[in-house]
């Protein structure tokens, strides 16, 4: 099966079914490096927050997500219905939500949630808010709500306890008919799964310590057909309280980009045909770590080009190497796919070029870096950062030179 997808922020790319690997966005025309590939827009966004959360309530607009300048009212609009549980940043966006994600049956339950005996858990807190939005969307936008069913992730498996738990708390609580009869312990069992294999983290920036949280967890219909590698070839941007100076500020300035919307940037050339994938989490992981969240979150076993070299590698003989590449100025550029493994000893460490050249080296950020966009089919020579936003002028030894750096924050 091969398909376009249906959405108008999809660019050179279609969709097609891989044995083993499910859908997958591929490339229908050669990509330059630092090309868009993809635009989208949530159909189902909710908040990082626990319902019960230890230390005060969210600083930011619950429709939006955008940090509210003043917390307190008036200068943020509170729900009229749970007051300061659900704060907005404005009169259109406390309207907007009203009807879509937080419908007064959304705010009720919620309400109701929080005032029966605290979930164990924060995670199961987190949880508890997603099925919230997804019931509610399944009554605002049944489309939308059928596009979150057909996401990948959760066929077959019977409901584990947390699901059959959730299930009956929320079925308990909440009014509706068409919620009481439409959900079953399977559908929500599913819902679960498909929010762990698809939702995008919105992050917060980072804190005092470096630490960084998520905001809000997010479905993109789009941007969740693409699947993982462990050296991907495209990386996401997002553009919540957006303040750097990279091509995610230039288009959330000019309005063509929303502050929950993601875009998908390759990272090198990319040539025609070739699948594009991006890392479900920083690429600094060690293999053992990366199989484990594969597995448990994302249900497969990664067999990439990097997975297949290190499957055979002891923990400390990957940092090993990591450090020996770091001096290594004898690797080379693919014109295909921007990285090439090198002769001999070089060959053992097919990352060690991605990692000097697409990793950011901000402290602790572990962000990949893709190209501005290009202007007129010339490909930029600034690098920007996915997660810190950094801006750096690329050299062409492939490295990043921190004395390079156009713009910290
Ligand atoms: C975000 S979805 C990606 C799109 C998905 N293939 C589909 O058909 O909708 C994540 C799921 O895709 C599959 N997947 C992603 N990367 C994969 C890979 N490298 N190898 C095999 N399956 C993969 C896994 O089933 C995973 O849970």
């Amino acid at each position: 099966m091969s398909t376009t997808a249906d959405h108008g922020g999809v660019q050179n790319t279609t969709v097609t079914q891989i044995q083993g690997r499910g859908r997958a966005v591929i490339a229908s025309k050669p990509l330059k490096a630092g090309e868009i590939v993809l635009k989208d827009s949530p159909i189902l966004l909710y908040s990082a927050l626990p319902l019960n959360p230890r230390r005060g309530g969210a600083v930011y607009c619950f429709h939006c997500f955008k940090t509210l300048p003043n917390p307190n009212p008036p200068s943020a609009l509170p729900c009229p219905l749970c007051s300061s549980s659900a704060l907005f940043c404005s009169p259109a966006c406390l309207s907007a939500a009203l009807q879509s994600s937080h419908t007064p049956w959304t705010c009720q339950t919620l309400t109701r949630l929080r005032n029966s005996p605290p979930l164990r858990t924060e995670e199961l807190q987190v949880q508890a808010r997603f099925l919230v939005a997804a019931y509610n969307l399944s009554r605002v936008s049944p489309p939308d709500f059928q596009r979150v069913l057909g996401l990948d992730g959760g066929s077959g498996c019977p409901p584990d306890a947390d699901a059959v738990f959730l299930h009956s708390l929320i079925i308990s609580i909440c009014d509706g008919e068409q919620v009481m009869s439409f959900f079953t312990v399977e559908v929500t069992a599913a819902l679960l799964a498909k929010d762990r294999a698809n939702a995008f983290g919105l992050m917060e920036p980072f804190g005092d310590k470096g630490e960084r949280s998520v905001r809000a967890y997010g479905i993109y219909p789009n941007a969740s057909f693409f699947n993982h590698d462990c050296l991907p070839n495209a990386c996401r941007f997002d553009y919540v309280d957006c303040n750097t100076s990279g091509a995610a500020a230039a288009a959330a300035a000019n309005g063509s980009i929303c502050n929950t919307d993601v875009v998908v940037r390759v990272i090198h050339d990319v040539p025609q045909g070739r699948e594009i994938c991006l890392s479900y989490f920083p690429v600094n992981l060690k293999y053992s770590e990366r199989q484990r969240r594969l597995k448990e979150d994302y249900g497969f076993t990664c067999t990439c080009d990097r997975c297949n070299v290190e499957v055979n590698w002891s923990d400390n003989e990957e940092e090993e190497a990591v450090a020996m590449e770091e001096d290594n100025d004898e690797l080379m550029v693919d014109e295909d796919d921007g990285v090439k493994e090198g002769e001999g000893e070089e060959s053992d460490f097919p990352h060690a070029y991605f990692f000097l050249r697409y990793m950011c080296n901000r402290e602790n950020c572990w962000g990949t870096l893709a190209p501005l966009p290009p202007s007129n089919g010339t490909p930029s020579s600034v690098m920007e950062c996915n997660v810190c936003g950094n801006l750096k002028k690329n050299d062409d030894e492939g490295g990043m030179d921190g004395d390079d750096a156009l713009e910290e924050e």
